[in-house]
């Protein structure tokens, strides 16, 4: 099953809450047909399901810290598997969250072509977020939550793109423009890869 997945084009999308990551995944998957798989949606979609693991899940996210390792990516390797006949590439939104993860990862799905580092300021972070918060319903998207969040994006989260860096394959996107213009940093990110 998970030989479907092994030459599969895989995209680690990177970045603070907030910073925009799923507003420019939604732009690539529709020119792009990439399957758009966002941890935190996976997870919240489990908790919404209201199953016991959900309920657990549920406990962690609202303190704004990392649900065990192993859960994460058992769940992404199925949303992958579940898609492979049609996808032409997966966006892996919001994982790694740190370094470990991304070993994991590449250990039991395969390694990614390319990491797109949404970057935005932690004041513009914040800002997005208290007003996505405003019609989210996201139980994490409260200030104090929000700076939590932001606290372990930069102790967590900066180390995996310092890891990435390495071996060349991050792409920095200033994610401080208007949308339509972060995208056409980003279009021309993937264009490379082809
Ligand atoms: N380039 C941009 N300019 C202005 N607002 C943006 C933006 N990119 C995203 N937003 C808005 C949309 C959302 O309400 C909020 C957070 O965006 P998001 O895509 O949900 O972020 P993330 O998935 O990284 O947490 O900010
Ligand atoms: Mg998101």
């Amino acid at each position: 099953m998970a030989d479907k997945i092994k030459n599969a084009k895989i995209v680690f999308v990177v970045g603070g809450p907030g910073s925009g990551k799923g507003t420019q995944c939604e732009k690539i998957v529709a020119k792009y047909g990439y399957t758009h798989l966002s941890s935190g949606d996976l997870l919240r979609a489990e908790v919404a399901s209201g199953s016991e693991r959900g309920k657990q899940l549920q406990a962690i996210m609202q303190k704004g810290e990392l649900v065990p390792l192993d859960t994460v990516l058992d769940m992404i390797k199925d949303a992958m598997i579940a898609k492979a006949d049609v996808s032409k590439g997966y966006l892996i939104d919001g994982y790694p969250r740190e370094v470990k993860q991304g070993e994991e990862f590449e250990k039991k799905i395969g390694a990614p072509a390319l990491l797109l580092y949404i970057d935005a300021k932690a004041e513009t972070m914040v800002q997005r977020l208290v007003k996505r918060g405003e019609t989210s319903g996201r139980a994490d998207d409260n200030e104090e939550t929000i700076k939590k969040r932001l606290d372990l994006y930069y102790k967590a989260t900066e180390p995996v793109i310092a890891y990435y860096e390495k071996r060349g394959i991050v792409r920095k996107i200033n994610s401080e423009l208007p949308v339509d213009e972060v995208f056409a940093i980003v279009e021309k990110a993937i264009d490379e890869l082809k």
